[in-house]
């Protein structure tokens, strides 16, 4: 149970909602019998293109037909799935939320993108999904036989503190379903996911869509999962594929023993103070 396999699908969401739910439970089937993984994760917006003209229109309640296709897919595949996010519809509010299934089909848990995607790098990228999307203000974790799982939303993987929460909650692994653009791509996307994985000592997976340059939003793909050393263990190029590795937390506590950061840290001179009240110390 110390070792299994995680598969990431870089899908390419085009305009066709139901064609890209097919597509990405076909997908899914892929992962397990080609990869053999026992937890998969789809990427940001996987059943829509990704730009705020696109969220009302592609937006779905909670269960919906996207989230049952999803749990029927983790049902039938006997798999713990990260349904990366789609556009969600709840009381009047617009979400970019994330929605977890265990092997019986039930959805064990759910996210909604906490840090708002509002950037503004003058002639190159400006964004703001806020025109759109309102913020969630939950944490997301499951656990698994394996171990326990956080799961938070692109631009989150920018926050140090949301990973260093995890981890203390006990996460040994971070997905993060997300659209990087190609301004931010190419710098921070690996960078980001290799910065939390050392920070926390854990493994980190990013899983984008793949790139489609008619988009009016050009994801950079490149879907990566990063060892708690920083090694890259896997790496899409842009193109639509299946990316997976193995997951061995017995070199996840090698790592831990080697460089025991977690028991040394300064807790007298600097803590993270937002969970510390609900959630206990690193396991
Ligand atoms: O942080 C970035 O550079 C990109 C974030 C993003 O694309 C998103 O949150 O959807």
């Amino acid at each position: 149970m110390s070792k299994f396999k995680l598969a990431l699908i870089q899908l390419k969401a085009g305009l066709d909602k139901s064609d890209n739910v097919k597509r990405a439970i076909q997908f899914i089937k892929s992962a397990v019998v080609d990869h053999q993984a026992s937890v998969v994760a789809l990427p940001e917006c996987f059943n829509s293109p990704y730009g705020t003209q696109y969220f009302a229109k592609y937006a779905e309640t909670i269960p919906g037909p996207t989230t049952d296709a999803l749990s029927a897919a983790a049902k039938e595949h006997k798999i713990y799935l990260v349904g990366g996010s789609i556009p969600e519809t709840s009381d009047g509010k617009l979400y970019n939320t994330s929605t977890v299934f265990g092997p019986d089909g039930t959805m064990i848990s759910s996210f909604r993108k906490v840090h708002l995607f509002d950037i503004d790098i003058k002639g190159q990228m400006t964004f703001k999904e806020s025109d759109s999307l309102s913020p969630g203000s939950t944490f997301c974790m499951f656990d698994t036989e394996h171990c326990k799982i956080g799961v938070a939303i692109c631009y989150d993987i920018r926050f140090a503190e949301m990973a260093m929460c995890y981890a203390r909650a006990g996460c040994k692994v971070l997905i993060y379903p997300g659209a990087f653009n190609m301004t931010t791509g190419p710098k921070h996307w690996k960078l980001l996911q290799q910065a939390r994985a050392l920070d926390n000592q854990l493994y980190v997976a990013a899983v984008s869509p793949a790139r489609d340059e008619k988009a009016s939003y050009v994801a950079y793909g490149h879907s990566a999962i990063i060892n708690p050393w920083a090694d890259v263990l896997a790496e899409a190029d842009e193109t639509e594929q299946i990316v997976s590795a193995e997951i061995d937390l017995e070199f996840l506590d090698k790592v831990r023993n080697q460089i025991p950061i977690s028991k040394q840290k300064r807790d007298d001179l600097y803590k993270i103070e937002s969970l510390a009240k609900t959630i206990p110390a690193n396991q």
